[in-house]
């Protein structure tokens, strides 16, 4: 049966986020919704494994653990960089890629040797975000912004594989965007206006 719930402008969620990017993205894009953010970081939750096989999956598994943990809904977002070259890796696997501390220029440098010389450059990132009420309802939705790979990475701003990509339409890497500009062209961006679009009362 289709699931109509929908949050309260003025609702309290928690943003079950560990990622210091995705958490300065979130609170630019929420900023005039009305909707209060708490993070899961500020709630002492701790970071459940991902253990499913699929975005959606691994966002229904963050934002039903911050939801059952906190009492309050929960906003996750499970995401990653989808690379044509490596059939669609690091994918799910992105944060992976980086080893035990995440380190995002170890993910970049074997997006690029793997890529080698691989004349196809295409590349999406792809956002899933997921709501999920304490009772153990949940929606999501999913936002994809594609775009070509650069070598060497370019870029102070953003996050994560934001240096080595560039959206289509465009010139610059999103890491020589200001954030605020990622923002309008991102996955995370198409996802939340999707998000606020369903999952938010009028
Ligand atoms: O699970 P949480 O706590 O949210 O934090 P995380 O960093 O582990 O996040 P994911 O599991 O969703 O992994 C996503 C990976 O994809 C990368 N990524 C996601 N969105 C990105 C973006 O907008 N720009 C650059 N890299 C991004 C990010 O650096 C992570 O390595
Ligand atoms: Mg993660």
């Amino acid at each position: 049966m289709a699931n109509t719930r929908t949050l309260e402008k003025g609702a309290k969620i928690v943003l079950a986020s560990h990622n210091a990017g995705k958490l300065r993205e979130f609170s630019m894009l929420l900023a005039q919704t009305g909707i209060t953010v708490v993070s899961a970081a500020s709630l002492n939750l701790p970071e459940p494994e991902e253990t499913a096989d699929s975005f959606e999956g691994n966002a229904a598994i963050k934002a039903l653990a911050a939801a059952q943990a906190s009492g309050l809904p929960a906003l996750a977002d499970d995401s990653g960089f989808c690379v044509a070259a490596l059939d669609g890796q690091p994918g799910i696997y992105s944060a992976r890629w980086g080893g035990p501390q995440k380190d995002m220029h170890i993910a970049m440098n074997r997006v690029h040797t793997e890529t080698g010389n691989n004349p196809d450059r295409s590349a999406s990132f792809v956002a899933v975000l997921c709501l999920a009420w304490p009772d153990g309802e949940t929606r999501s939705v999913r936002g994809e912004c594609h775009g070509h790979t650069i070598w060497p990475p370019r870029g102070e701003h953003g996050h994560g594989y934001d240096p080595m990509f560039v959206p289509e339409g465009d010139t610059r890497s999103f890491a020589e965007m200001p954030e605020s500009e990622k923002n309008t062209l991102s996955h995370r961006g198409k996802a939340l206006s999707l998000f606020l679009k369903e999952c938010v009362a009028g």
